[in-house]
């Protein structure tokens, strides 16, 4: 019997999941943290609500996501002081995210001190990119100094995903070529070659790439020095601004894209920009990710906007017949982990669930097993 415990603690919220095996026991999401009139006031207090509501007999390990592992994580480890270390040495790199899984291990640890904790790392399946792809092209010794390079998220996403689609389509995953768009809050493109992760639209940090809920993605970084100089905001205005005004929020005013459907569907405007806006994105990284890979078996969309906005699956791949991808209107409206390219068509493109829980539950009792 191997029960774990699964922690996601996002920027403002905290998913957990209680296995036994392969069976979910119990789950739920606590939400608005920090927020006035809202929840627990800290993530610290969210996950010791979370724990003690729950009968945690039995329990052989807690599996933690943390966003950002830098160069040093390649793999989930066991938590000791060292790794906690390095853990909040990162936190310049991932001021919004890191604190939060900071906050879940160490209560998590106090708390149950005799069960293993396991940190799974968002950046390690994309210790892989080439050196071409994760180098910015900025002067070396700066970049050097201060940890500048493309680190890649939603790792354990794209990496389950990825295979996942290996498995539909009964192929070899080491044989498989596979652009994975996982479109959820956060959003990320990756291109998976023979298993390996050698391209990803986010960089540094989780706001480079695709168009997000509330982040910008891909800008031109004077926008930056412009708002700074001729603006007078302050980078901490910047920051907040791009992290939590942008993306769809910015553009039409709200962030989830069930209404931004509703409101496109009504004839606002806003809102059809807005779809555009992130539908072209998308467009542009498979485009980019087709030529990188030079050959393209499989593109999978995932995650709550990936997973269950057809409009969305249909207007990113449109136009792109010539390249062998087309979508099936009948197969895109369907439901569950499904091809929905037309039968015979060269690029299989598929809808998949991604379970990022289930995933750093595998992980979690693999290091526990192995170590
Ligand atoms: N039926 C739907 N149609 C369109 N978008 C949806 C639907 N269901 C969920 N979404 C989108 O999915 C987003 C959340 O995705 P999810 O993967 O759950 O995010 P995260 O795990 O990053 O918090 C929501 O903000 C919403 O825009
Ligand atoms: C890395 C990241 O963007 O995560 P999320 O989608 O949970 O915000
Ligand atoms: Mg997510």
């Amino acid at each position: 019997m191997s029960r774990v415990l699964v922690l996601n603690c996002g920027s403002s919220s905290v998913k957990w999941r209680h296995y036994d095996g392969d069976r979910t026991l119990d789950h739920g999401t606590v939400e608005r943290i920090g927020e006035p009139g809202g929840g627990p006031a800290d993530h610290a207090g969210a996950v010791r609500h979370i724990l003690d509501g729950l009968d945690l007999t039995g329990l052989t390990a807690v599996g933690h996501r943390v966003v950002h592992g830098g160069r040093r994580f390649s793999a989930p480890v066991l938590v000791d002081d060292t790794v906690l270390a390095a853990i909040k040495d990162l936190v310049p790199l991932a001021p919004l995210h890191n604190p939060a899984n900071l906050a879940g291990i160490e209560v998590a640890r106090a708390a149950l001190p005799d069960v293993s904790q396991v940190a799974v790392f968002d950046t390690a399946f994309h210790h892989t990119l080439p050196e071409a792809a994760a180098t910015y092209a900025i002067d070396r010794d700066t970049a050097e100094r201060y940890d500048i390079r493309r680190y890649g998220f939603h790792g354990t996403s794209h990496a389950y995903v990825s295979r996942r689609t290996a498995e539909l389509l009964g192929r070899p995953y080491e044989q498989l070529n596979t652009i994975t768009l996982h479109l959820g809050n956060g959003a990320s493109a990756c291109a998976v070659a023979n298993g390996r992760s050698v391209a990803t639209s986010m960089g540094m940090s989780p706001l480079e790439g695709l168009v997000m809920g509330t982040r910008s993605g891909d800008l031109d970084p004077t926008v930056i020095f412009h708002l700074r100089r001729e603006g007078g905001l302050s980078v901490d205005d910047i920051d907040d601004l791009l992290n939590h005004r942008s993306g769809l929020l910015g553009l039409s005013g709200v962030n989830d894209m069930r209404e931004v459907l509703q409101r496109r569907a009504a004839g606002d405007r806003a809102a059809g920009l807005a779809f555009d806006v992130y539908c072209r994105r998308i467009t542009g990284y498979v485009g980019a990710y087709y030529a990188l890979l030079g050959r393209v078996d499989a593109i999978a969309f995932t995650a709550g906007v990936g997973e269950n906005a057809a409009p969305v699956r249909a207007a990113a791949l449109a136009g792109l017949d010539r390249l062998g991808i087309a979508v099936d209107d009948a197969r895109n409206d369907g439901d569950g982990d499904r091809v929905i390219s037309p039968a015979g068509a060269e690029v299989s493109v598929c809808v998949i669930r991604t379970d990022e829980e289930r995933e750093i539950a595998r992980q979690a009792r693999d290091v526990v097993a192995g170590g």
